[in-house]
């Protein structure tokens, strides 16, 4: 089955006067699942061209969110709009500015990858704007996602990881000013994720496309994401961009230097200032220097150990005060 179907046209469509709106706006956003509260009170917003990345434990409600803002679930309770619009009351319009990569989309097995691809199209033509040409180029679209080899292929052909760049030429072919991304690179080897890499970059600098991604991997948020929101226990307990989180969680930087042929290490809150020093007194005989500061997957860690030994609300004021 394909989630195709055909529109009567729209009268001519300008592009949306809501430039200036944040993207998404949730606020106390609140979900439960029969008598189980899965989420107790989200709160974020993500502006035009952010990159943000929702991270937290298996069940902490990431999916349950991305799907109340593309308008796949109701929520119980809460303010939400995406795009300007409350997303329970989407529109056909609407729904054409987002695109949507899910977990997992097991569809079209018969259909060529170019063929699918010049097909879904169709359904954005009629919401073309002015400045924003709709559908995507197909040809133009699949070597963006790498598919160029294998697109007079059947889908159901594909490997795991060309299925997955499928899917998420499905989820932009529509050119969509906000891109849902849920665990998009599983199943990638390395190539095929750096390369999905640089399309997340040229899709938020060239085209200023909004992206809000959920991922596992934190080495993929750190270097894609403008800003991580780390959701636990039904609530963000963390906003922040990768820096501002590890300068919350470890003040110092490690530096580390060998000379003379022993090795060095040393904890400090400026590493520049010591590094300075270091230089001045030792000179050329310094040599392997690194200075670290926490990895993303160190900071989170930390978060969400303090989030669970209870300290969240601590830990949530303490952060407000260092990125205020
Ligand atoms: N339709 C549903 N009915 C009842 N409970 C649900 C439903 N969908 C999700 N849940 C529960 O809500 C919680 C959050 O699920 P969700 O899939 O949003 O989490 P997640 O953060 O995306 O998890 P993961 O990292 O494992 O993908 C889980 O405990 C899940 O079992």
């Amino acid at each position: 089955m394909t989630v195709v179907r055909q529109l009567r046209a729209p009268a001519a469509v300008s592009d949306p006067p809501d430039d200036d709106l944040a993207a998404i706006e949730v606020h106390d956003l609140r979900m439960r699942y029969g008598t189980t509260d899965v989420l107790t009170g989200v709160s974020f917003t993500a502006q035009r061209g952010e990159v943000v990345a929702l991270l937290g434990p298996n069940g902490a409600g990431k999916t349950t969110t991305i799907e109340i803002l593309e308008g796949f679930r109701i929520r119980s309770a809460g303010d939400v709009r995406v795009l300007g619009v409350d997303p329970g009351h989407g529109d056909e319009r609407w729904r054409s500015r987002l695109g949507v990569v899910l977990q997992s989309w097991r569809d079209h097995g018969k259909w060529q990858v170019r063929e699918l691809l010049a097909h879904l199209g169709l359904y954005y033509t009629p919401y073309s704007t002015p400045r924003i040409r709709r559908p995507w180029d197909v040809d133009d679209l699949i070597d963006a996602v790498g598919l160029t080899p294998h697109a007079g292929k059947r889908v159901s052909q594909l490997s795991g990881g060309q299925r997955r760049r499928l899917d998420v030429a499905i989820g932009i072919v529509g050119r969509p000013e906000l891109l849902f991304l849920d665990e998009p690179t599983a199943g990638f080897d390395p190539e095929a994720r750096r390369e999905f890499h640089d399309l997340v970059h040229r899709l938020a600098d060239i085209d200023d496309t909004t992206i809000l991604l959920t991922t596992h991997d934190l080495d993929e948020a750190e270097k894609l994401a403008d800003r991580i929101l780390i959701l636990a226990g039904g609530a963000i307990i963390a906003d922040g961009s990768p820096d501002q989180l590890s300068r919350r969680v470890a003040a110092d930087a490690e530096v580390r230097w060998s000379r003379d042929g022993d090795r060095f290490v040393h904890s400090t809150g400026d590493a520049t200032a010591f590094v300075r020093e270091l230089f001045q007194q030792y000179g050329e005989a310094i040599a392997d220097l690194e200075v670290r500061r926490a990895s993303l997957e160190d900071t989170y860690m930390a978060f969400v150990r303090e989030y669970e030994s209870g300290r969240s609300a601590s830990a949530l004021r303490a952060f407000e005060e260092v990125t205020r």
